[in-house]
This record gives structure tokens, C-alpha cells and sequence, in this order.
């Protein structure tokens, strides 16, 4: 496994992979990054992975100074599932003194978690457009856990005739039902106890779906009403959306995403489950 921090080592270690599948992360990696890599290394033979956590993705007041970094057992669990190129740049190696340029995706970016983080995705788009130049993968794989950053880098790739193949890979669990992420390591041990409840609260309005509801409102309330067995949590939203644009529905007449966004404390965590009138 090569791991180089500069685009131009980058370059010269990429000449020996015809086929490479790209796996974008920001560090810390869990059994949910690890299921990206080993469906990319499966697909496309050789895998890279970046490690960065993009300062242009994180608002003011987020957690960019705290998120957590483990880079030597990042490298040791690439390591051993089978990764060929790691690529770990500084802030300074991706956005030089001078850097101005953006990708800026529109209203998809706008609603939800954009609606929350103003800024977010057009960060995201911007470096992820970025890494698609610098690694020049055929296909890059991505988490269902974050739907609406899988909507937005599709959307990009498609308005931009970006030639990378987009791959969304199903959201990996605890067997408590809570979707790995990064940041559930801020979770205090009672706030751990009560995150369950995020998917709990999916499958209820899942339920719901599959007996044979479409309305969105009542979808919702549904959700709702099992997130509000958990009192310490704040419900930033509960939404019904189509699964392509993630303009809100008012009903799931149409393949849609259903997710949450919450808060626990300081510690803000979002899931989803998909909603497809072919297959309920
Ligand atoms: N539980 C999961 N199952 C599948 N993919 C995941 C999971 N969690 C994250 N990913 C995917 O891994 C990629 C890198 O994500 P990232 O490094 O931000 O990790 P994260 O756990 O989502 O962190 P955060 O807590 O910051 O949201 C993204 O495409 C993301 O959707
Ligand atoms: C795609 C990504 C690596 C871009 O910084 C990030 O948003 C993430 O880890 O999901
Ligand atoms: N996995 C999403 C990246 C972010 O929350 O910034």
C-alpha cells in the first residue's frame, strides 16, 4: 500500500492502475468505510482512498477543530483490506494560497442538511470534484448513510459530464440499528443508549409505507412520534423527499428518501431509509 500527501506523488503512484476505484473519506474509518473499499477493490481491482477532512465542508461554529483523527489505525485497517494508494493532503496541498474556484450544485444543495449547514455541499462537491480530477477513477463509492450528499455528487457529475461512475453502497449498522459514523464517538454512553431510536423511528414510518401509507405528512408523524420516546433529543427535521431531487413530497408515489436529522447535545446525527412504491 503507497501512502503519499502531494497531488503531484499522487499522480506518478496512480500510473500503475489502469482501473481504480475511488473511496473519499475523512479518516477515522469504520466497518462502514470498510464495506466501501472492499465493494471497490471487488469491482474494480485496485482501490484509493483519501483521507481529508475538508475544512470548506464545515460551517463556523461546526466541529471541524474536534473531529476525530486516527490516521496511523486508519492506515493499518487499509492496510489490511487490500487498498493499493492512500492519499492523505494538508489543507494547503488542495487549497493553495489563492484558491477561489467552487462547485456550486443549486437547490439540491439547498434543503435539508444544506438547509442547516448553508455551504456544506457546494464544500463537498468542490473537493470531491477535486479528488475525481486528481485520482481519475472509473468508479467512486459513496455512503447511503449521507442520501443527500449521494444526490448532490450524482447531480454534479451529471450536469458536469464528469466521467466517474457514481456507486452508492447500503448503510452499515450496529446491531443496535444506529448507522456507524464518525462522529457517534462524541455519543456520552447514555446518548449512545437513546441513538437507536433514529432507526427505530425509520422503520416505524417504513412500517407504515409497506402497510400501504403514501400520505408524507402521516409518514412523518409516524417517525415522529417514535423519536419523541427519547425526550433529551432535538428533531431538526423529518422529511419525506424524492430520492433523486430531495424536493419535499407530499406523497411517496415515487422512489423517495425518508430521513432524520437530530441533535443530542452538542452532537448532530442524521439517517434515512429508502421508500419505493416497487419494491414495498
Ligand atoms: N454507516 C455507514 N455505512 C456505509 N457508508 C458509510 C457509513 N458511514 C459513512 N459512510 C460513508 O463513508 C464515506 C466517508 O464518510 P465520512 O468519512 O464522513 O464518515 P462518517 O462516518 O459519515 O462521518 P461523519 O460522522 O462525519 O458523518 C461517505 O461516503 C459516507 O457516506
Ligand atoms: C465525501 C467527503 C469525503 C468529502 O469531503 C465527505 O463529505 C464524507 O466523508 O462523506
Ligand atoms: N459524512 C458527511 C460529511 C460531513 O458531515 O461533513
Amino acid at each position: 500500500m503507497q501512502v503519499v500527501s502531494t497531488i503531484a506523488e499522487f499522480r506518478a503512484a496512480r500510473r500503475g492502475f489502469p482501473d481504480l476505484g475511488l473511496v473519499p473519506t475523512m479518516g477515522f474509518l469504520h466497518a462502514g468505510h470498510l464495506s466501501l473499499v472492499e465493494r471497490a477493490r471487488i469491482e474494480c481491482g485496485a482501490v484509493a482512498v483519501s483521507i481529508f477532512v475538508n475544512p470548506t465542508q464545515f460551517g463556523p461554529n461546526e466541529d471541524l477543530a474536534r473531529y476525530p483523527r486516527s490516521l496511523s489505525r486508519d492506515l493499518d485497517l487499509l492496510r489490511e483490506a487490500g487498498t493499493a494508494l492512500v492519499f492523505t493532503p494538508t489543507p494547503a496541498e488542495i487549497y493553495p494560497s489563492g484558491f477561489t474556484s467552487r462547485v456550486e450544485v443549486g437547490p439540491i444543495g439547498e434543503v435539508l442538511e444544506g438547509a442547516i449547514r448553508p455551504g456544506h455541499f457546494s464544500g463537498v462537491a468542490t473537493v470531491v470534484s477535486k479528488l475525481f480530477n486528481i485520482v481519475q477513477p472509473s468508479r467512486a463509492y459513496f455512503g447511503q448513510k449521507d442520501a443527500q450528499q449521494c444526490a448532490v455528487i450524482r447531480r454534479f457529475v451529471r450536469d458536469l459530464d464528469v466521467p466517474v461512475e457514481v456507486v452508492v453502497v447500503p448503510t452499515m449498522r450496529d446491531p443496535d440499528g444506529l448507522a456507524m459514523s464518525s462522529r457517534n464517538s462524541y455519543l456520552t454512553d447514555g446518548q449512545r443508549a437513546q441513538a437507536p431510536v433514529l432507526y427505530r423511528a425509520l422503520s416505524a414510518g417504513q412500517d407504515a409505507f409497506q402497510a400501504g401509507e403514501t400520505d408524507a405528512a402521516r409518514l412523518c408523524l409516524a417517525v415522529r412520534g417514535v423519536l419523541a420516546t427519547e425526550p433529551d433529543l432535538t428533531v431538526d427535521y423529518v422529511s419525506v423527499a424524492d430520492a433523486t431531487t430531495l424536493e419535499e413530497l407530499q406523497r411517496a408515489d415515487r422512489p423517495a428518501v425518508m430521513s432524520v436529522a437530530v441533535r443530542l447535545g452538542r452532537t448532530r446525527l442524521i439517517d434515512n431509509v429508502l421508500l419505493d412504491p416497487l419494491i414495498s
